[in-house]
């Protein structure tokens, strides 16, 4: 057999064979030809028709016919060089039957050669490849016979166990029996050792015959008998039975025994060369093991790449770091998408730190930057101040400043006239006829004194709307004009004006009302005053005072004049030139013109058009309207307007500010309303302040601490004694402000003072009622109670001796040595210590110290005796610990245990 490579081949597919070919009725066909090795091939084979020739060509026909294709062109070579091929067809028949008788011995000689080359060439293949399936089987063979090897020692060594033990047990009858297995299982002993290999030739059936007993011991060896003998007629399979395993790797360079072993037996019923093929194959399948393991494991190989796939996305994840911005308070959410991760990991890295929260849940901006920071990304902390950054501006330079008008505030006590006192006032002005004459309630007014200049008047008297416009950011007011009854004298709630308006800063301008009444006596108030702290002008003071009548309208024009007066010393001024800033009076929502508000501007001009931000809301100017009705197309300082155009309607006491564009009214606005949203949300949980984060508060700032105060209580009495000595207290570093003291129950006014105060109210043998009780809650203000002035003093001293950075002094307890370590399922490292000196406790503080160097410090989480928990254990003793947050003990480690005493610094 001949195949298409055989160069015979090559040289009769030239032309000239073709072309005899093709002149003759030539059918082509293709055989698979298989050989014994278990390769196989194609031969095309050419069937000539017979065709009906005359004479020698007839002879010759057959003769070509029924030679296959492949050893005819070989022998019709050298016809290919003959010259007398292009004759005719009856020729080409005379000249190939020449050409045969001639070539005959050639064409032997040929075909001889070729199927020589071919034997050759197979030869070699199967050469190669028995030879490749042997080295593969050799490698295996030796990998399994290790293997088993060491599976054999491991049950050698755990025989050797047991047959010691027995040994030393008295001898049973079962000895003998045991004898055998344990030369053959070969405890680990020289003499076993040394006997492995030695029955190569007879031990097999001799050894194996009492195993049984032992043979479930022995060890699982794969396949050992596939050796390098493989294909040297050796019916071993290669997935031989177990037992033989033990023995593989010293039987195989020594021939095989087949049959001497049941279980090693040749399967029945396959010839020598079968057998050989099968090996053959199976060898060759064997030698595709690993591809098939490949294909077994594709889906393993997909996960395996999706795995690495998404292990390199994470990885280019963590290349993207961003710059985060990360305001005070956060949601998960928030900052889960501002991080671009996803809020599951969020949650999940709080959870490992022992934190579990919700999507939802807001975080504080530590937190959040130390998760943005382990997200590998960088952090930009913005606080309030930052989103709303260059919308209110520090002050204006001296030189662009003008003058101002002053804005004023009236306060007094109930029915001693602040409203007649205001609407005489305002009065006045349309009594002067001035442009409109229609004066309407906008919440502020301006009137002109009779010096000629202008005063505005906050239209809303009282010492608690100041107050609560104050707490809002509102510190609109010039000038308060305490109105005092002359008939009446100084009441409570005087002297809570008066406390109001100190607690601002502000300067008061006494108003002795109703002095058209025959009861009264303005003496008598000067001298009540004189007693609050407030000194008239009259009585030596600086404060100026006024008998003035708001229902005869007596003195009112030198009140005006004496606001100015007072406006001049003060120096008001603001420039106009700027971006109008100011703060919302009052606002409304009005049927017909939408959200109106009352804005006093405070500096720069307030123009028809501007984008103005004010609290949560934000607008287009659309309208300027003035408190006498007339519409404005701009508003300068201390002109109150009534502003149209906002989106929303907003608070009084909100900050007004022009911004450039929309968005940035947005942004702002937005800012906000999402941080009062946040504050809503945390205010559940931390109810406001107390006298607690007060010190805290206090002890963070730099500077002089000061401890605000509102007092309230039962008698005059105890109130000045209280308030006395209070003042007593503090030091350099820490005073105690009294913002407020006065008789009587705790009211909302106290309420809302001590929260634009930050301060605390306490009540002696009073209690507040129920507006104060809201209020207080709502503002997260703490009153406290007392029945006793000492304990009040000692309260009071005890907050301020708080805000005294206490001294730490440092108690060492014992010490202890680390033994060994365990890793305790659910609990973590335990430390097994000897306490070597003193005592160690649960709790205390400890210092772990290796070769002299302290390696941790924090807290004895645990402290075990034996099984039990236990709060201390002492000198000589041995005992489990656990560290907070620490779990690197190590054997040796030295425990120092101490115990932190805070020394408070008292005044
Ligand atoms: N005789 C006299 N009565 C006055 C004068 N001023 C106010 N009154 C009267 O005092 C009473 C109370 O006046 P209001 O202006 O309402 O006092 P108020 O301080 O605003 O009172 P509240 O709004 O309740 O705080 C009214 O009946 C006024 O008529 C005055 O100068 N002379």
């Amino acid at each position: 057999m001949s195949d298409s490579k055989n160069p015979g081949d090559k040289t009769s597919g030239g032309g000239q064979n073709k072309t005899l070919s093709l002149k003759r009725p030539v059918e082509h066909g293709t055989v698979r030809q298989s050989f014994s090795h278990g390769r196989s091939k194609s031969v095309v084979v050419e069937k000539v028709k017979r065709r009906a020739v005359s004479g020698e060509a007839k002879e010759a026909a057959p003769a070509a016919a029924s030679r296959p294709a492949a050893t005819r062109p070989a022998a019709s070579q050298p016809a290919a060089a003959t010259p007398r091929r292009p004759a005719g067809q009856r020729q080409t028949g005379v000249v190939l039957r020449t050409l045969t008788e001639e070539e005959r011995e050639a064409r032997i000689r040929a075909l001889a050669l070729a199927k020589g080359r071919e034997e050759e060439e197979r030869r070699k293949a199967e050469e190669e490849e028995r030879r490749r399936q042997e080295r593969e089987a050799a490698e295996r063979a030796a990998r399994e016979a290790e293997e088993a090897r060491r599976r054999e020692e491991e049950e050698r060594r755990k025989a050797a166990e047991e047959a010691a033990r027995k040994a030393g047990a008295p001898e049973t009858g079962a000895a003998p029996r045991e004898a055998t297995p344990r030369y053959e299982t070969g405890p680990a002993t020289p003499t076993a050792i040394v006997a492995r290999p030695r029955p190569a030739g007879s031990r097999p059936p001799v050894l194996l015959s009492p195993r049984p007993p032992a043979a479930p011991r022995q060890p699982e060896p794969a396949k050992p008998e596939s050796a390098p003998e493989a294909p040297a007629a050796r019916p071993a399979p290669a997935a031989a039975p177990a037992r033989t395993a033990a023995i593989a790797d010293d039987d195989a360079p020594r021939g095989r025994r087949p049959g001497q072993r049941p279980s090693a037996a040749p399967k029945p019923g396959k010839s020598v060369a079968g057998e050989e093929r099968r090996r053959g194959r199976l060898t060759i399948n064997t030698a595709h093991n690993a591809g098939e393991e490949r294909t077994h494991s594709v889906a393993a190989f997909r996960r395996r790449m999706q795995r690495m796939n998404r292990g390199s996305a994470n990885e280019q994840k963590e290349r993207l770091s961003r710059e985060v911005t990360i305001p005070e308070t956060i949601t998960i959410q928030e900052l889960a998408n501002r991080m671009s991760e996803r809020a599951v990991d969020v949650i999940r890295m709080l959870m490992r730190q022992g934190q579990m929260h919700k999507i939802t849940d807001v975080i504080d901006g530590d937190t959040a930057q130390l998760i943005a920071e382990e997200f590998g990304h960088t952090v930009r902390r913005v606080a309030d101040a930052d989103v709303e950054e260059g919308l209110f501006s520090d002050d204006d330079p001296d030189e662009t400043k003008l003058p101002r008008p002053p804005v004023v505030t009236i306060m007094g006590h109930v029915d001693h006239g602040k409203t007649s006192l205001l609407d005489a006032l305002r009065k006045t002005r349309v009594v002067e006829g001035e442009a409109g004459g229609i004066t309407q309630h906008i919440g502020a007014y301006q009137v002109t004194s009779p010096l000629g200049g202008k005063i505005t008047f906050i239209d809303t008297p009282g010492h608690a709307a100041f107050t609560a416009m104050r707490a809002r950011g509102a510190r609109v007011t010039d000038i308060v004009v305490l109105v005092v009854a002359a008939d009446d004298g100084v009441m409570p709630q005087t002297i809570e004006a008066i406390d109001h308006a100190r607690a601002a800063g502000v300067p008061l301008i006494v108003a002795i009302n109703k002095i058209d009444k025959p009861t009264a006596d303005p003496q008598r108030v000067r001298n009540e005053l004189l007693r609050h702290g407030v000194v008239v002008e009259s009585m030596g003071g600086e404060t100026l005072e006024f008998e003035v009548s708001a229902k005869t309208g007596l003195n009112l024009d030198k009140l005006l004049e004496g606001l100015q007066l007072q406006a001049e010393i003060l120096d008001l001024r603001a420039n106009p030139d700027r971006s109008a800033e100011g703060s919302v009076i009052e606002a409304k929502l009005d049927r017909g013109r939408g959200p109106v508000a009352t804005v006093l501007v405070e500096r720069g001009t307030l123009r028809v058009g501007d984008i103005v931000v004010a609290g949560c809301e934000w607008g287009r100017v659309r309208a300027l309207v003035a408190d006498d009705g007339r519409q404005l197309k701009e508003a300068g300082p201390s002109v109150p307007v009534e502003v149209l155009g906002f989106n929303g309607t907003p608070e009084a006491g909100d900050r007004v500010a022009v911004v450039e564009n929309e968005a940035r009214a947005r942004e702002v606005t937005e800012f906000r309303t999402r941080q009062r949203r946040e504050k809503l949300a945390a205010r559940g949980a931390a109810s406001g302040r107390s006298l607690a984060d007060m010190m805290r508060d206090l002890r963070e700032g730099g500077g002089k601490k000061e401890l605000a105060l509102v007092i309230k209580g039962d008698v005059h009495g105890s109130v000045e004694a209280i308030r006395a000595s209070i003042e007593k207290l503090g030091n350099d570093e820490v005073t105690a402000r009294i913002l407020h003291a006065g008789v009587g129950g705790v009211t909302e006014s106290d309420v809302t003072l001590a929260s634009a105060s930050r301060a605390t109210v306490m009540g002696f043998n009073v209690r507040a009622n129920k507006e104060a009780r809201e209020a207080a809650e709502r503002a997260g203000v703490e009153i406290r109670y007392y029945n006793v002035i000492y304990d009040l003093i000692d309260d009071v001293r005890d907050a301020m001796s708080g805000l005294l950075t206490p001294t730490l002094r440092e108690h060492k307890l014992g010490e202890a040595v680390v033994q060994e370590v365990f890793d305790v399922s659910k609990v973590g490292k335990v430390a097994g210590c000897r306490v070597s000196e003193g005592v160690v406790e649960r709790g205390a503080h400890v210092r772990i110290i290796r070769d002299s160097i302290v390696i941790h410090e924090g807290k004895l989480s645990q402290l075990k005796r034996f099984k039990d928990d236990v709060k201390e254990v002492t000198s000589g003793q041995e005992c489990g610990m656990s560290f907070e947050r620490f779990e690197d003990m190590r054997k040796g480690d030295v425990v120092e245990c101490y115990r932190v005493e805070e020394i408070r610094r008292t005044l």
